[in-house]
């Protein structure tokens, strides 16, 4: 019940309220005019999905309204399809075309993918504009039937109708965001590396999300082509973009409900306006401009930062079965940027229940070594295997679900979550892989995070000290179940009591039969913790032994410049 007294809950409330006063006593234009607003908002709760949930700024997502708005006029105006086929098709055609363009794009990262989505709109103009038989030219296509009202009047039938079609959109999104889906997308969207390493597969999230807004733009621009009774090339005009992104920005673009209230603002706003006469169109660009000021997370964004947070639940722990154990092996690694050699034919292998410490200066490799193994780099010659499984080719997401997980050197946490919502993330990718529409429930998941948290030493209900997160970062490594954990100076910035529980926590994940490598400056604190020790001296291994062999090698030394470093106390710090 307490979810229900939430801010998006509450304004999907209060929309169902105006649409219920202007469905009784609203005159024809206001019908009609929240009738196009539930066109916008099916454009809009597609984008939000796209560009507020998984990340990705498409400048295409009007193209694909404009393809439904074509399609119900070819199919629907000028071929006589009925509604039942013509609303399908005008659905389907949009998300099959998307996802032909999606597919050469889909590599592509940030503002390439935004020119990317660009040219696809481009193109999609020029056709509505140049393929007369087709779309009509620029007069466009007349003649389309209006939407069946279920034989009531017209203007409350069509409203009715249309926004019944947002209900079910609406619906959808939901169901799509649910669950663990969340925190899996707010990682995805927030940091794809972290994503990636942590099991999910930003780019088939998005390519999903890419090909779905697809569809629910395609259903919007149907929509509104039955309604105006013409599509013309002002339909695949950038402005339409621009007002998309607008609704899901000014709503709140990770909400659903904010998507459905920006629509509904960016198509009453004009109207509320005009009694301003010739200096109507000033007044709302300034109204846009300082909504976004005053509410940069959005209209619902805003009010959930105000409103007292709901406690996750945080009891209990998981009850998956542990991952059986397996042995890493490392075979003739190399790996070179230009001229330098950062790996050069690295062979080791891993034992279950080991702790392995990798050492060397600083750029002898050790970073490198752990992207290759995760797979955040590719090798250029050698082979990952961990049992009977070839890695050294699989993504970084396989690589991690496979059970292999790392840490990073740098442990930051993504905006806007917390330690519980990363962990959550990762747990979500080894209960449920990667793709929208197969998920957990939330609790359990939270109850099996909270207890990882509490694991590494981390009050699950406290905010984040900065030691913390480097915790978290490993917490969330533990969510995959790992057989192997590659942990990247964990030790770095920790107090005296964090680093001796961090050391008891090894020692114990080790027991469980897992095996550890472990990247670290703090000789002191390997030096007590590692089974052996491997030193990586310019790419190369130079030595592996336990620790006592290792501080009495001669090589060592010298690479240490004779130092009594080695056991006593830390060495250079890596970036
Ligand atoms: N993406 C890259 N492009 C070019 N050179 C790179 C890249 N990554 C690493 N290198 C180079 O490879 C070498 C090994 O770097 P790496 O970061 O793996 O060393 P490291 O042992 O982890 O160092 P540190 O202890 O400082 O973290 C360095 O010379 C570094 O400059």
């Amino acid at each position: 019940m307490k979810d229900l007294l939430r801010p998006a809950p509450l304004i999907g409330l209060a929309v169902i309220l105006w649409l219920a006063v202007v469905l009784i006593a609203g005159s024809g234009y206001e019908q009609r005019l929240m009738t196009l607003s539930a066109a916008s908002a099916l454009m809009a709760i597609g984008y939000q999905l796209l560009f507020g949930q998984a990340g990705a700024l498409s400048l295409a997502q009007g193209a694909c309204f404009a393809i439904g708005a074509y399609a119900a006029g070819i199919l629907g105006g000028r071929l006589g399809w009925p509604a039942w086929a013509e609303l399908p098709a005008s659905v389907l055609l949009p998300m099959l075309l998307a996802a032909l363009a999606h597919a050469p794009v889909r590599r592509l990262g940030g503002h390439y993918f935004a020119l990317a989505t660009l040219g696809f709109a481009v193109l999609v103009r020029l056709v509505a504009v140049d393929a007369q038989s087709l779309t009509g030219g620029a007069n466009g296509l007349a003649g389309i039937p209006p939407l069946q009202t279920l034989g009531l009047p017209r203007g409350s039938g069509t409203m009715l109708v249309s926004w019944g079609l947002v209900g079910l959109g609406a619906g959808l999104a939901l169901w799509l965001k649910r669950g663990g889906n969340g925190p899996a997308l707010a990682l995805v969207r927030a940091d794809p590396v972290l994503a990636r390493a942590s099991g999910l597969d930003p780019g088939r999230i998005r390519a999903q999300a890419f090909v779905l807004a697809a569809g629910f733009a395609g259903l919007g621009g149907a929509l509104q082509a039955h309604v105006l009774r013409l599509v013309s090339p002002e339909v695949a005009e950038f402005p339409v973009m621009v007002g998309c992104l607008a609704m899901v920005v000014i709503g709140g673009r990770g909400s659903v409900a904010g998507a459905v209230l920006g629509a509904l603002l960016i198509g009453h706003l004009p109207e509320w306006l005009r009694p301003l006469g010739a200096s109507y169109r000033i007044a709302y660009g300034i109204g846009l401009f300082a909504c976004l000021l005053a509410a940069p997370a959005g209209l619902v964004g805003t009010l959930e930062r105000f409103w007292p947070a709901c406690p996750a639940a945080t009891a209990g722990a998981s009850d998956r079965p542990p991952r059986p154990v397996a042995a890493l092996e490392l075979a003739g690694l190399e790996k070179s940027y230009g001229g330098v050699a950062a790996v050069n034919g690295v062979s080791l292998v891993l034992q279950p229940g080991e702790i392995l410490g990798l050492i060397g200066p600083n750029g002898s490799g050790k970073t490198t070594l752990i992207n290759l193994v995760s797979g955040l780099d590719r090798p250029d010659r050698g082979t990952v295997r961990l049992g009977d499984v070839s890695l050294e080719t699989a993504s970084p997401d396989r690589i991690a679900r496979a059970g292999v997980a790392r840490s990073f050197q740098t442990a930051a946490l993504p905006d806007e979550m917390t330690p519980l919502d990363l962990v959550t993330a990762a747990l979500v990718a080894r209960d449920a892989g990667t793709s929208f529409g197969r998920t957990v429930p939330l609790g359990p998941l939270h109850q099996a995070a909270a207890g990882l948290l509490r694991r590494v030493g981390i009050d699950p209900a406290a905010k984040p000290a900065a030691g913390a997160l480097r915790l978290a970062d490993i917490a969330r490594a533990l969510a995959l179940d790992p057989a192997v954990l590659l942990l990247d100076e964990p030790a770095a910035g920790l107090d005296a009591a964090e680093r001796a529980h961090l050391g008891t926590l090894l020692r114990a994940l080790a027991a469980e039969g897992r095996a550890l490598l472990v990247v670290e400056h703090d000789m002191a604190f390997l030096m007590g913790l590692a089974d052996r020790v491997a030193v990586l001296i310019d790419g190369r291994i130079a030595r592996v032994g336990t620790a006592d062999e290792v501080r009495a090698d001669p090589l060592v030394r010298a690479a240490y410049l004779g130092t009594a470093s080695l056991g006593a106390a830390p060495m250079g710090r890596g970036t």
